[in-house]
């Protein structure tokens, strides 16, 4: 599903954020990134969702080279990767069905499918008794639960993470990476940076490590 060869992202001022990367995620693993902070994991992510573009080398997703993709098949390549950071970037003044209807809105979705799908994602979070309220009437774990919901609600993939529980404490935390288990069972791709090393350690699933933008560990596929 995901494939890097021999990537290489350079920033002017900084030099390699990453160098010479090598990797294959296959459709329904999910896989934790790791490493400290500057590492290069966030950039790695950004790659595969075509938020930025490799220096060097190919980033290829369900066999499409991103190099080559055509600009108007840019837009369904955003729909294929879902994404989720750690301050969940949530409108304030909108509601929790705002929040995830926003990306079914972009895409033109009739008004009557989105209001099937939004509730879908939310009940499969366990959202879906909070749909009328403010994010900021919500904890942080719920929060990120809607960031999630927004994530799914275009049925992505591939889902990427960057430090989706980095706010929380180890019990919410434990509870999002269940969640993320969930859609792995169902076929979904994941891959989730995290500094949350406990937890990885304890849920056990395929764990890469970066280090200056070098891939220094691979556990392999479990
Ligand atoms: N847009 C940018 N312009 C210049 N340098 C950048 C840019 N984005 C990232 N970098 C640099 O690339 C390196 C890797 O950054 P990146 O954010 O990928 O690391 P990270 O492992 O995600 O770190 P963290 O855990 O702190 O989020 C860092 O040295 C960072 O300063």
């Amino acid at each position: 599903m995901i494939r890097f060869q021999n990537v290489y992202k350079r920033y002017p001022e900084r030099g390699d954020a990453l160098a010479g990367i090598d990797l294959e995620i296959q459709t329904g693993e999910m896989v934790f990134l790791t490493g400290h902070s500057g590492a290069g994991k966030s950039t790695l992510l950004r790659l595969i969702g075509l938020l930025e573009r490799p220096t060097r080398g190919h980033v290829l997703i369900n066999g499409r080279n991103l190099a080559t993709l055509p600009r108007h098949e840019i837009p369904y390549h955003r729909r294929q990767v879902g994404m989720i950071f750690q301050d969940h970037r949530l409108l304030p003044d909108r509601s929790v069905f705002d929040n995830v209807a926003l990306p079914l809105m972009v895409m033109g979705v009739h008004p009557k499918e989105i209001g099937r799908r939004v509730r879908a994602a939310l009940d499969q979070v366990g959202l879906l008794r909070r749909e009328h309220a403010l994010p900021l009437a919500l904890s942080g774990g719920e929060q990120q639960r809607v960031g999630i919901a927004r994530a799914l609600v275009g049925r992505p993939a591939v889902l990427l993470a960057d430090e989706p529980t980095g706010n929380l404490d180890p019990d919410l935390s434990r509870e999002i990476f269940h969640l993320f288990e969930r859609f792995k069972y169902v076929g979904m791709t994941l891959l989730i940076a995290t500094h949350d090393f406990d937890l990885v350690e304890e849920l056990g699933h395929r764990t890469l490590k970066l280090d200056e933008g070098r891939l220094v560990g691979d556990t392999g596929a479990w």
